[in-house]
């Protein structure tokens, strides 16, 4: 599916009146977003069900995506640093959609899925601090001089029962709640991706392969080859991955080349990096 189907980013002139007729103060240092992209030639991008922005460190695929995100307002997951110059940066770029964009629609970054490691993990602590309460409580009763005196004790009176017909791992259990599954990084980021990707949204996703090991980059690919080709859903990512590169049918914009260009996966310098890599070691693959 394509929701998003054109984006423009300010022109070099648009940039230059800026400059010279609305800058009130030169006093900054920095004008980011501005400055990034008139040198890179960016011609007016147009989309399709998968879209790649590949390029070197510093070659500006985040603050596309993230410019692309603030201008049609996606949800984001955590917190994002805008500058200064976003807003007036934002007001020169444009979008185009002929189709209502999908209001789930989300940027999906890896502070996002840093968070949601953290939250698991704090999670899984408060379920401890609260099961070492429980240990407590049962010995508290279980061992406890408890005598009961009227109906105000029955509660009290229910539990030292309770205690004693037990055992302390079958009481912790049953008065706690489960422990969320202990998952590595790399398992947390892709049951992040699992989780939240769902039917017909636009995602625009920032080095969706961070952390992820070889073959879960391939579980990812096909996660998200199966989205945008069953289940309606359009993605535009930020990747050096070679497996998400490689994901049949997407569009590649290389922001190394200017003028910024459309190129196969397979011309890209850093996946032919890979390729002499693995051709100089064939020996060691017969
Ligand atoms: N918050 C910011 N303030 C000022 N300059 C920034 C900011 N974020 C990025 N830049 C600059 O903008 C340019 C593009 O950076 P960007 O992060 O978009 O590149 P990238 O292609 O995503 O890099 P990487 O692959 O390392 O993530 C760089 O020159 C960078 O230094």
């Amino acid at each position: 599916m394509v929701y998003l189907e054109g984006f423009n980013v300010a022109t070099e002139d648009q940039e230059w009146h800026f400059f010279t007729d609305q800058l009130k103060s030169r006093a900054y240092s920095d004008f980011y977003p501005f400055q990034v992209f008139p040198k890179k030639q960016l011609p007016r991008l147009t989309f399709d069900p998968i879209t790649i922005f590949y390029g070197d460190n510093g070659s500006g695929k985040s603050t596309l995506l993230n410019v692309i995100a603030e201008k049609l307002q996606l949800q984001r997951g955590a917190l994002y640093n805008r500058s200064s110059f976003f807003e007036a940066y934002l007001a020169l770029c444009t979008a185009t959609h002929h189709l209502p964009l999908p209001p789930d629609s989300a940027i999906m970054t890896s502070d996002e899925i840093f968070n949601y490691m953290l939250d698991l993990r704090a999670l899984n602590q408060g379920i401890d601090l609260q099961r070492e309460a429980v240990f407590k409580d049962y010995l508290d009763h279980k061992f406890g001089d408890f005598h009961y005196r009227n109906l105000a004790d029955y509660d009290e009176l229910k539990k030292t029962l309770e205690t004693r017909r037990k055992t302390q791992s079958r009481y912790a259990r049953e008065h706690t709640h489960e422990q969320v599954r202990e998952r590595s990084n790399g398992e947390s980021a892709m049951a992040f991706f699992s989780e939240r990707i769902q039917d017909d949204r636009l995602y625009l996703l920032d080095e969706p392969e961070n952390s992820l090991s070889p073959s879960r980059q391939l579980e990812l690919v096909r996660l998200l080859g199966d989205s945008a080709r069953f289940f309606g859903c359009q993605f535009i990512i930020a990747t050096h991955s070679p497996f998400v590169l490689a994901l049949p049918g997407a569009k590649i914009y290389d922001l190394d080349t200017t003028p910024v260009s459309v190129k196969a996966w397979y011309d890209l310098p850093e996946v032919k990096v890979y390729a002499d890599f693995f051709a100089a070691q064939r020996q060691h693959f017969a």
